[in-house]
C-alpha cells in the first residue's frame, strides 16, 4: 500500500466517562498511518449529560434511549461537520455505549450511522461491536488493532504497552516487529477495570465536580487497605485475557468508600484504578520497553505517581512520543473505519477473545 491509496478518515468517540465528543482526522490505508489531522472536541452540557446518563444500563428500544441517541447524534453532528474536518472523505462513528454484556445481551452503542451519514453526506463506519460480540468475542477493546499501527508509527522495534485510563482502564501490549496485527505474538489487550469513573462519579455525588483535578483531592487523603484488597479479590482480575468491562461493573467498589471521607474516598479509588492496572501487567507475555498512558486519567498526577511507583517499567504520556492521549481514541476510530472499508480485521483471538480474526462494523452511505 502507498501513501496515495491512503485517506483521510475521520473518527469520533465519545467515551465512558461522558464528558463530551472527541474528533479527529487520520490519513491511513487502515495499515499504515500516514499523518495525524485537525482534532476538536465538544463537550456535553449538562443537560444532555443527564440524558446520556438515565440512559445508561438500557437497551434499544427502552425508556430514555431514543432520547440519549438524538443528544449523541446532535452533539456529533454538530462537531463533525465543523470546517477544520472538511478533508474528511470516509467517517468512523463509535456513539456513546450505554450497556456491554458480552455473554449476554451484547453491546449497545447509542447514535445511528445512517442518520449520520445523511447529515453530514459522507459514508459513515459505525456499529463497530456487535458483530465481534455475535461472534463469541468481548467486542472490546477495538483500539489495539490501531495501538499496532501507532507502535510501528513512532517506530518501536520491540515491544511496548499503551494504557488508555478513561472511565474504565484498559491496557494493550504490542510487539510491532510482527507482520500485521493479527498476528500471532503481536498483540494482548483487555480491560483493566475501573479507571475514572468511580472517582467522577464520588465528585459528582460529593463535590458537585466532574473529576478530581490533577488528582488533587486523592492526594490529600489516606488509602484505606481493606477497602483495596477486598477489590483486588474480585473474579475479574484473576480471569485471564482477553476481557472486558461495562462501566459499572464495579458498582460494589463506590458503596465501599461511602462511609470514608472525601479525601480517603478519592485515594481509595484512585489506588483502585492504579492496582488494576497493576494487576493487569501480571498478565503481558514480556516486559515492554515502555507503558504509553493515554485518556484523561493521565492528567491526574496521583494516580500516574501510583502506577510509576508500582508498575516495573517506565510509565510515560503518550506526548512523550508525539502521540495525542486526549485524541487516541478517535483517531482509533478513524483508522479502524478504514479498516472496515477495506475488508480488514479489527479483532482477533488476543484482543476480545473472537475465535478468528474478524472484521466488524456497518457501512452507511448518504442516500443521494
Ligand atoms: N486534569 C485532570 N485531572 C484529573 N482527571 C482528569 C483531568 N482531565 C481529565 N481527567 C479524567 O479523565 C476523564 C476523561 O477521560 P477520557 O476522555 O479519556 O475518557 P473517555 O474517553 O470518556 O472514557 P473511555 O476511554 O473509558 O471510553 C475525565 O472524566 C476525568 O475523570
Ligand atoms: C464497550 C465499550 O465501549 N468499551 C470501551 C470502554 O472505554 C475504555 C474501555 O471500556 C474499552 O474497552 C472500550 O473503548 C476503547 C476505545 C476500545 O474499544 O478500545
Amino acid at each position: 500500500m502507498t501513501q496515495s491509496e491512503a485517506i483521510w478518515a475521520l473518527g469520533a468517540m465519545s467515551g465512558t466517562s461522558l464528558d463530551g465528543v472527541d474528533a479527529a482526522l487520520v490519513e491511513t490505508d487502515g495499515e499504515t498511518i500516514f499523518a495525524f489531522g485537525n482534532t476538536d472536541y465538544r463537550p456535553y452540557g449538562e443537560d444532555e449529560r443527564e440524558v446520556i446518563r438515565a440512559a445508561l444500563g438500557r437497551w434499544p428500544g427502552e425508556d430514555g434511549v431514543q432520547e440519549a441517541a438524538e443528544v449523541v447524534e446532535t452533539a456529533h453532528a454538530e462537531l463533525l461537520s465543523r470546517y477544520e474536518f472538511e478533508l474528511a472523505e470516509l467517517v468512523g462513528f463509535h456513539g456513546q455505549t450505554l450497556a456491554h454484556d458480552p455473554q449476554g445481551r451484547g453491546t449497545h452503542q447509542a447514535g445511528d450511522g445512517a442518520v449520520m451519514a445523511e447529515v453530514l453526506g459522507l459514508p459513515v463506519v459505525w456499529d463497530f461491536r456487535s458483530s465481534d460480540v455475535q461472534l463469541g468475542g468481548q467486542g472490546a477493546p477495538l483500539a489495539p488493532f490501531f495501538h499496532f499501527a501507532c507502535a510501528r508509527y513512532i517506530g518501536a522495534e520491540g515491544p511496548i504497552a499503551f494504557l488508555n485510563l478513561g472511565g474504565v482502564g484498559n491496557l494493550t501490549w504490542v510487539d510491532p516487529t510482527k507482520a500485521k496485527p493479527e498476528a500471532e505474538g503481536a498483540l494482548l489487550a483487555f480491560d483493566t477495570g475501573p479507571a475514572n469513573a468511580p472517582v467522577n462519579d464520588l465528585m459528582r455525588a460529593r463535590r458537585g465536580a466532574c473529576h478530581d483535578e490533577n488528582g488533587a483531592l486523592a492526594a490529600e487523603g489516606e488509602i484505606d487497605e481493606r477497602v483495596l484488597s477486598k477489590f483486588l479479590d474480585h473474579p475479574y482480575f484473576y480471569r485471564m485475557p482477553p476481557k472486558s468491562l461495562d462501566r459499572d461493573a464495579f458498582a460494589g467498589l463506590s458503596a465501599a468508600v461511602a462511609e470514608l471521607s472525601d479525601e480517603d474516598a478519592a485515594a481509595t479509588l484512585t489506588a483502585a484504578a492504579a492496582a488494576a492496572v497493576a494487576a493487569g501487567v501480571e498478565h503481558f507475555p514480556a516486559p515492554p520497553a515502555f507503558l504509553l498512558v493515554t485518556g484523561g486519567g493521565r492528567h491526574n498526577a496521583t494516580l500516574m505517581d501510583l502506577l510509576a511507583g508500582q508498575l516495573p517499567f517506565p510509565v510515560r504520556p503518550v506526548e512523550a512520543v508525539g502521540l495525542d492521549g486526549d485524541m487516541l481514541e478517535a483517531q482509533a476510530f478513524a483508522h479502524l473505519a478504514v479498516r472496515v472499508l477495506r475488508g480488514l480485521p479489527t479483532s482477533c483471538p488476543a484482543t476480545t477473545g473472537v475465535a478468528a480474526a474478524a472484521g466488524g462494523g456497518r457501512i452507511s452511505r448518504p442516500e443521494a
